[in-house]
């Protein structure tokens, strides 16, 4: 992959729409705009233009932007075509870029790639663009907001540059190691700011959980056979998802739907009902069901006859859901009792599920760390800080230092130490 080519791509969904947006990025990106609108338009004024083939046939009429580097999304020379989404028009003009020379087709992320390597965005910014492009709900769109502006990688950058300076005055203790007490007075201010710091990601790390928020909530569905497992989630999805029938034993693999409950992601995901059996198909599914159940975050037990209670499921939070309230007698049963053939009881649950979830979730919306990469590379930081701290020699001290820094440096995607060199001999290298 050469960052030097020109890549262009449909940056908007495929498929028939009302404006289709395609993007050129790179040093040939204004002679497409030449070869399609037959000039490149001035910088960042959006430019009305017929569009034509090679053959001077006209494509469409179209909006053409200009973005010439460094101040685009790439840092690149950028040129953006605002089309009509129809596929006959877009088959065109990316007929037109593929076949002009040194232009090619982007690669999944390329165009993200390029705004990280021309330092228009760091990695963890990356991430969260990611994440906002896959938001579903309020809070994960706050949360990816977040993050885009700086969050975590931000963070972990400040805490680089402090550690920087902590190394900084070790590596400056180990140049003075003839005069004791200057040698002395340098590590203990290195020890203390370093301790300081790990206090502060120390925090970081014990903050509620980002990546649930990120993930969502999982809440199982189980219960026995025939309770009206499937019949629920269909009824809450407002779709046919999972097959329902009145043969007990009809669910065997999980079947997951995405759930909004008030702003806050939650999985509801439908199992095979638990019994014995002598199927072995059936037996593995409800294993499955059965450990998923133990890892969730809620478990709703459906059952239509009360005697049939939920097993140990290893401290998951468990409700009680009574099924086919239709069928059952005027003083049934306690807790949530529904009907999805009625309708009785969803709305009551659902609000449940809300105000449950959002408990569950509203403190992950300001956590910093959304992801499993922030948290093993703070971790990482956090283990060699704590090594240099407990270190009397200062060459070690120095080298777990480096490599704390060179951890945190994961999160944002700066993993060179040159600037670490740079700042001691910059600020250090006192007469010498
Ligand atoms: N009367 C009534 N019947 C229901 C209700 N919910 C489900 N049923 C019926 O109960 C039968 C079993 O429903 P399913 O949704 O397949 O039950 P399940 O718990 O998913 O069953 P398995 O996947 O086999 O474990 C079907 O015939 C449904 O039509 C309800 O609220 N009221
Ligand atoms: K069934
Ligand atoms: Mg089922």
């Amino acid at each position: 992959m050469m960052t030097d080519d020109t890549i262009f791509a449909l940056s908007t969904a495929p498929g028939r729409a009302g404006v289709a947006v395609v993007r050129v990025s790179g040093r040939l990106a204004s002679e497409a705009a030449v070869q399609l609108a037959g000039q490149c338009p001035p910088p960042r004024v959006a430019t009305l233009r017929t569009l034509r083939e090679f053959s001077g046939e006209v494509l469409d009429r179209g909006l053409v932007i200009y973005f010439p580097r460094p101040n685009s999304f790439t840092g690149q020379d950028v040129v953006e075509f605002h089309l009509h989404g129809g596929r006959a028009i877009l088959k065109g003009v990316i007929g037109v870029l593929a076949s002009m020379s040194g232009l090619r087709p982007a690669e999944a992320g390329e165009f993200v790639r390029r705004a990280v390597e021309a330092g228009k965005m760091d990695l963890s910014e990356a991430e969260a663009l990611a994440d906002l492009l896959d938001s579903e709900t309020g809070a994960q769109r706050r949360q990816a907001l977040q993050g885009l502006g700086g969050g975590i990688g931000r963070k972990a950058d400040h805490w680089r540059a402090m550690l920087i300076d902590a190394l900084a005055l070790v590596e400056a203790a180990i140049d003075f190691s003839e005069e004791e007490d200057i040698g002395t007075g340098l590590i203990d201010r290195a020890a203390s700011d370093s301790r300081a710091l790990l206090r502060e990601m120390n925090l970081v790390l014990a903050a509620p959980d980002g990546e649930r928020l990120r993930d969502g909530a999982t809440i199982i569905v189980a219960g026995p056979p025939n309770a009206g497992k499937s019949t629920f989630i269909n009824a809450v999805a407002g779709r046919d998802v999972a097959l329902a029938t009145p043969h007990a034993g009809t669910t065997r693999d999980m079947i997951e739907v995405m759930l909004d409950l008030g702003g806050y992601p939650a999985v509801l995901v439908d199992t095979a009902g638990f019994r014995e059996t002598s199927d072995p198909v059936e037996r593995e599914a409800i294993r499955r069901a059965r450990l998923r159940a133990e890892k969730a975050d809620l478990v709703l037990w459906l059952s239509d006859d009360a005697a049939i209670g939920p097993p140990d499921l290893g401290g998951t939070t468990v409700w009680q859901v009574h099924t086919k309230a239709d069928l059952l007698g005027p003083d049934a049963a306690a807790g949530f009792v529904i009907s999805a053939v009625s309708g009785h009881g969803i709305p009551d649950l659902l609000g449940a599920m809300e105000a449950w979830a959002k408990k569950l979730l509203v403190g992950a919306e300001s956590a910093l760390i959304t992801r499993a990469r922030h948290r093993d590379a703070l971790r990482d930081a956090t283990g060699y800080l704590e090594a240099a701290i407990d270190l009397v020699e200062p060459e070690l001290m120095a080298e777990n230092l480096r490599l704390a820094a060179r951890a945190l440096g994961r999160i944002s995607g700066r993993v060179d130490v040159e600037d670490v060199l740079d700042k001691i001999f910059g600020q250090f290298c006192i007469g010498k």
